[in-house]
């Protein structure tokens, strides 16, 4: 089961400073979306708003259709995995287990029991006990058996080693096969995970860059390599956003930003430019790069 999140000019303040100004953006639910944003872009609090930690200071938002805020009903279905799990210091892994199991309807405790085996989760040490890697562990065990229809990574396997990493994305892919419902991602390891996304989030600055289908992004990012006059003639003809440049003696590579024709392909190749594909993790950082920014 997956549910929808729709949010209207949400602000949030802390003191002065503004968190999020004005972000508006819908989700339609039912796949897995990733949240990019350089650091203190304001990610951790939509996410916490999401999932009523945190309240907004204007605008609305709406998980399933209704305010999560106090909502019960709402916070029952929603779960934020942050990058240090939530619990007391003094519990032991295996009852913070028996804990969500008992405190979440559609917890699965077989399924926590061959993650905790899968990330060597020590069950019987306390959480204060626990490396940095193992409360990573044990914060994504926790998000993944609960399978709650929202469910939201904030950098929550950050702390995991890169083969535990790779095991959690595929852990995460397997099982949301199994049982659909609606991810949300934050990360800064964008390439790692850039194949699980099927609609990306940018936000900067506390306001929404971008929303769209990862592939449709991606198509929108391409480098125009060649000879530097005839990159700048070609770039200047598409009218296209160029957003970076890299030279090398006489030859000039620039990343643009915007769907090019087919036209405009065929007047690249015949003036010998190459045009090649931009990562995400590529076109994330041209997108935020100060020079960029609105
Ligand atoms: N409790 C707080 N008190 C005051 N300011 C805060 C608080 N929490 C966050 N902020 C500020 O709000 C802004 C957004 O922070 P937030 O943690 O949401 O960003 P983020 O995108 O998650 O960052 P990061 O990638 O570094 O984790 C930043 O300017 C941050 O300093």
């Amino acid at each position: 089961m997956s549910i929808p999140v729709s949010v209207r000019d949400l602000r949030v303040r802390y003191g002065d400073t503004v968190a999020l100004d004005g972000l508006s953006f819908d989700l339609a639910g039912g796949k897995i979306y990733g949240l990019l944003g350089r650091n203190g872009s304001g990610k951790t609090t939509l996410l916490s708003v999401l999932a009523a930690f945190r309240r907004a200071s204007a605008g609305t938002v709406l998980v399933d259709g209704e305010d999560p805020f106090e909502n019960a009903r709402i916070t029952r279905r929603v779960c934020l995995v942050r990058d240090n799990v939530d619990a007391e210091d003094t519990d032991r892994v295996g009852a913070v287990l028996g804990l969500a199991a008992e405190l979440r309807p559609d917890f699965d405790a077989d399924y926590a029991a061959r993650l905790a085996k899968q990330f060597d989760l020590p069950l019987r040490k306390r959480v204060s006990g626990l490396s940095r890697g193992g409360r990573s562990a044990l914060g994504v065990t926790i998000g993944l058996a609960t399978r709650a229809p929202l469910t939201i990574f904030d950098e929550s396997y950050l702390g995991l080693d890169a083969p535990s990493r790779y095991a959690f994305y595929q852990e995460l892919v397997a099982d949301y096969a199994e049982h659909p419902r609606t991810i949300i991602l934050s990360t800064h390891l964008i390439e790692e995970v850039a194949n699980l996304f099927e609609e990306v989030l940018i936000i900067d600055r506390g306001r929404l860059l971008v929303h769209e289908e990862t592939d449709a992004l991606r198509r929108r990012g391409a480098t125009v390599t060649g000879p530097a006059d005839a990159v700048d003639a070609f770039v200047a003809g598409t009218e296209l956003a160029a957003l970076g440049e890299k030279r090398l003696g006489g030859t000039k590579a620039t990343t643009i930003y915007g769907a090019l024709t087919e036209d405009q392909r065929r007047d690249a190749t015949a003036a010998r430019l190459e045009i090649t594909p931009v990562g995400l993790q590529e076109l994330f950082i041209q997108l935020t790069a100060a020079g960029n920014r609105r």
